[in-house]
């Protein structure tokens, strides 16, 4: 989790938000209590240039309000880079409920967390990230159009985890076409870290493709669904970091990317669905660079759930989001070149682009 790597005692304690580590000239930030509901909540809002901030809403039990702070500013800022990249006219938000998803989520709670993004008038719009499901999307939708992530049969495009599954696949095999000279898959060692929504539907498409597939979760009970689902193997070791692999594919949380882990990585190529995996974007992404590990920068390899959920509010159909998202491999193939001719990290030749477009449309105005 984020305080492992964060330390959160050095913040300035008067400045506890704009001075807060991961504070990116963010436009806003919104707190949301409600006592009758328990719902306590922090909105977001980096970037609203290209479009209204879209992004997934993470129920998690933080260990502290910091934590908690912190993860929706990197969260939020990442998304204003995923959708800059990916060419979508979108800014970057998010949003995170404190809470434990499995015993305090409630249609209450999440109606009356619907009806305080309405109060934003349609500068954030949500959707589902880490411990929420379409049905949670589809409850707030009752109180607010300002959300995306919404069941088939209330309009919407469905759970956007498989797509986003499709498109890490996608950058994974243009990061394997990169590392290895082929992009196919059999007989690779992937170990997935993080077996959710996501985790499994790449799960699904490595061991089609016919790859080696390690499986590693807090939750045991999927470990063994997923397991004799998709005939894969359970990891049983202790520090996955440091196991014999060809590529490592982090889809739980982020920043396992960190000081502690990297020297000790084996596998050549990272790429997953996770968001913010480096625990620092520069130096963990030299670090990498260094080491010979090719990384698929994050917010570009995990964009397919954006493109889902986008289609929403643009109308288009399941053939273009499938378009969309299958050309996260050109992409990802082009960046990597990019940062190889540029000698940067492949990070920071995505975020330069990325950026570059901000500025662009930023400029027009
Ligand atoms: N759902 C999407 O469409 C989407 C889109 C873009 C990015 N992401 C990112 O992908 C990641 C996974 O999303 P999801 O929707 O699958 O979430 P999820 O809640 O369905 O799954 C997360 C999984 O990670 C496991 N986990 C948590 N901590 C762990 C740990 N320390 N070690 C191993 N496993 C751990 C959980 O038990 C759970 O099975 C998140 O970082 C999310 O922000 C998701």
């Amino acid at each position: 989790m984020v305080t492992d790597v964060v330390n959160t005692k050095d913040l300035n304690k008067i400045a506890p938000v704009f001075g807060q580590l991961s504070f990116d000239n963010h436009e806003q930030v919104v707190f949301c209590n409600d006592k009758d509901t328990g719902l306590k909540a922090i909105i977001g809002i980096h970037n609203t240039v290209l479009g209204p901030a879209l992004g997934g809403t993470r129920m998690w039990q933080y260990n502290s309000e910091w934590d908690a702070l912190n993860d929706v500013l990197r969260l939020s800022r990442g998304m204003t880079f995923k959708s800059a990249i990916t060419g979508l006219n979108l800014g970057g938000g998010k949003a995170v409920i404190i809470g434990d998803a499995k015993t305090q989520k409630t249609p209450e709670l999440m109606k009356r967390f619907g009806e305080f993004v309405h109060s934003l008038s349609g500068r954030y719009i949500t959707a589902e990230d880490v411990g929420m499901a379409t049905a949670d999307m589809d409850l707030v939708r009752t109180v607010t159009p300002y959300v995306t992530g919404i069941s088939e049969e209330m309009g919407g495009a469905g759970n956007p985890s498989p797509i986003t599954a499709y498109g890490v696949f996608m950058g994974m095999k243009a990061a394997a076409k990169h590392a290895y000279g082929t992009d196919v898959l059999e007989d690779k060692v992937v170990y997935v870290e993080g077996i959710g929504n996501v985790g499994e539907a790449l799960v699904e498409n490595l061991s089609n493709e016919g790859a080696k597939v390690y499986i590693a979760d807090i939750n045991q009970e999927r470990l063994e669904e997923v397991r004799d689902k998709y005939n894969v193997d359970i990891y049983g070791g202790r520090n996955i970091y440091a196991e014999e692999m060809d590529i490592y594919a982090p889809c739980a949380l982020g920043a396992t990317i960190n000081d502690n882990t990297i020297h000790q990585l084996k596998a050549k190529v990272v790429a997953g669905a996770a968001n913010n995996q480096l625990a620092e974007e520069l130096k963990h992404g030299k670090m990498l660079r260094e080491r010979g590990i090719l990384y698929a920068p994050d917010f570009l390899i995990n964009a397919g759930g954006i493109i889902n959920v986008y289609a929403e509010l643009e109308n288009y159909g399941k053939q273009e989001i499938m378009r969309k998202t299958e050309n996260i491999y050109n992409t990802t193939l082009e960046i990597l070149k990019t940062a190889e001719v540029k000698d940067i990290t492949t990070h920071q030749a995505a975020f330069e682009i990325a950026q570059s477009r901000i500025d662009a449309r930023k400029n027009e105005k």
